[in-house]
């Protein structure tokens, strides 16, 4: 296997929404959970997504696993490597967008890294550096209360020149419009000046086959899926790589109950999980009993086991940016998370021992406790559920054919565990 395309995705809804863009644009793609291991049988691929949880641990181990994934990656002749991140730069000041791309430019000696989290068909776009997501800056959007990366700033520049060793320029819009030869031209005037990296505006798709052009010319690019979209094309029109049909092909049923865990605190779950509501039976799991250690998991399986024969349902940590605030007041940010993460994590392994088969979870740090908790070494891409979000069919899991959909927080519409579910057969 020769890899075209190979990419580090630091998390696993992020890898997940990678791997059905790069799919639809026609590249034969798998997503493995780390660096899989040598005797994973991957089928034959044009493009390796490697899932990482390095969004939110600290940087110097999110340096070390990227590093990791990057040698595995060039080592299956991968030449260009993209490091997948948050379409809403999810990140804070001590990292980790900026540690990564360092160390992944040094190990490459690329001269100048392009960096865009613009992904128009979810509503994020660049422009002049500042992200925008839908109709307003990232700085007054929803990510602005999110429980652990709030997002106070939308000048990108200014993002990651904070979190990086090397000097941030910037193309712009109009550069970009003049076509990938002025990019290019810009690119060596900024990188002539000794700057590393670059945002690149982007606000529609055809930016991104511009962008995608000039990026599969570089050994690393930085962003979310809409440059991985831009590459796939690149890939393709240079005949690198001969496009396979989107498979319709479901695969077997798997059949078996199904559970929808949500851990996300986004509004747009929050939307959601009040939606599913109306059609499923929903549990709002106690947080400050989650804290405190006194058998909230146990409880959530007292009350699923019975209710999973008649169907769906749904257990949900989620809640409003005072509620999360108040509760991460009392027991700080990063515990708050962790024990949440795991209390959904070990719900998940006992649904799963009990006989779930499909499992719909919301909340990219909450699907990275979740998967890694069962241990499923790699996924599939099956059919879209909302953009950004597969079906996914389990590869090389012990536990045999599992469904699974990984949900972004900010992606989906309003029904989207319904929509989930009319796909997971
Ligand atoms: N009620 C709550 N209070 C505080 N933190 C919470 C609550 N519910 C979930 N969390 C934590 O918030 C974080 C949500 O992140 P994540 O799962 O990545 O969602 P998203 O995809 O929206 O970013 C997780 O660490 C999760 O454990
Ligand atoms: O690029 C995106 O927005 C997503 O692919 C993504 O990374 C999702 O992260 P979470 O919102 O933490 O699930």
């Amino acid at each position: 296997m020769t890899l075209a395309l190979g990419c580090i995705a630091d998390d696993y809804t992020g890898a997940s929404d990678l791997a059905n863009t790069l799919t639809r644009a026609g590249l034969r793609t798998v997503q493995t959970i780390g660096v899989p291991a040598d005797d994973l049988k991957l089928p034959d691929v044009d493009a390796v997504v490697v899932s990482l949880k390095s969004r939110s641990i600290e940087a110097g181990l999110a340096v070390s696993r990227s590093r990791a994934a990057e040698k595995w990656l060039r080592g299956r002749g991968a030449s260009h490597v993209l490091f997948k991140i948050c379409s809403t730069f999810d990140s804070t000041d001590a990292g980790n967008i900026g540690p990564v791309m360092d160390a992944l430019r040094a190990d490459c000696g690329e001269a100048i890294v392009l960096v865009t989290p613009a992904f128009p068909e979810t509503g994020r776009t660049v422009y002049q550096g500042n992200l925008f997501v839908g109709a307003v800056p990232l700085n007054e959007s929803p990510l602005k209360d999110h429980p652990l990366n709030p997002m106070h700033d939308s000048n990108l520049v200014r993002v990651l020149a904070r979190q990086s060793n090397t000097q941030i320029g910037l193309v712009d819009l109009a550069t970009l419009a003049r076509g990938a030869d002025a990019v290019r031209a810009r690119l060596a005037d900024l990188s002539g000046k000794g700057i590393g990296a670059a945002i690149i505006d982007a606000v529609f798709d055809r930016d991104l086959e511009t962008i995608g052009l000039v990026a599969a010319g570089h050994r690393l690019s930085v962003g979310a899926s809409g440059i991985g979209l831009g590459l796939a094309r690149a890939l393709v029109s240079t005949g690198r790589v001969k496009p396979a049909a989107a498979s319709s092909e479901q695969g077997a049923a798997v059949g078996g109950q199904v559970a929808c865990l949500a851990g996300s605190c986004s509004q747009a779950t929050l939307q959601q999980i009040a939606n599913a509501e109306r059609v499923m039976p929903v549990l709002h799991l106690d947080t400050q009993r989650i804290l405190t250690g006194t058998g909230e998991a146990q409880r959530a399986l007292d009350w699923a086991r019975p209710r999973l024969a008649d169907g769906p349902v749904l257990i949900a940590s989620s809640a409003t940016p005072a509620d999360v605030a108040a509760l991460q007041a009392r027991h700080g940010r990063d515990a708050a998370g962790h024990a949440i993460e795991q209390t959904m994590a070990d719900i998940a392994e006992s649904l799963v021992k009990s006989g779930v088969q499909r499992l719909i979870v919301a909340g990219g740090e909450t699907s990275g406790a979740v998967v890694d908790r069962l241990e499923i070494p790699g996924f599939l891409v099956g059919a879209e559920i909302a953009a950004g979000v597969p079906v996914l069919r389990t590869v090389g899991y012990a536990g045999g054919d599992m469904l699974l959909a990984l949900k972004s927080g900010n992606f989906g519409g309003a029904e989207f565990f319904s929509d989930a579910m009319r796909l997971m057969r």
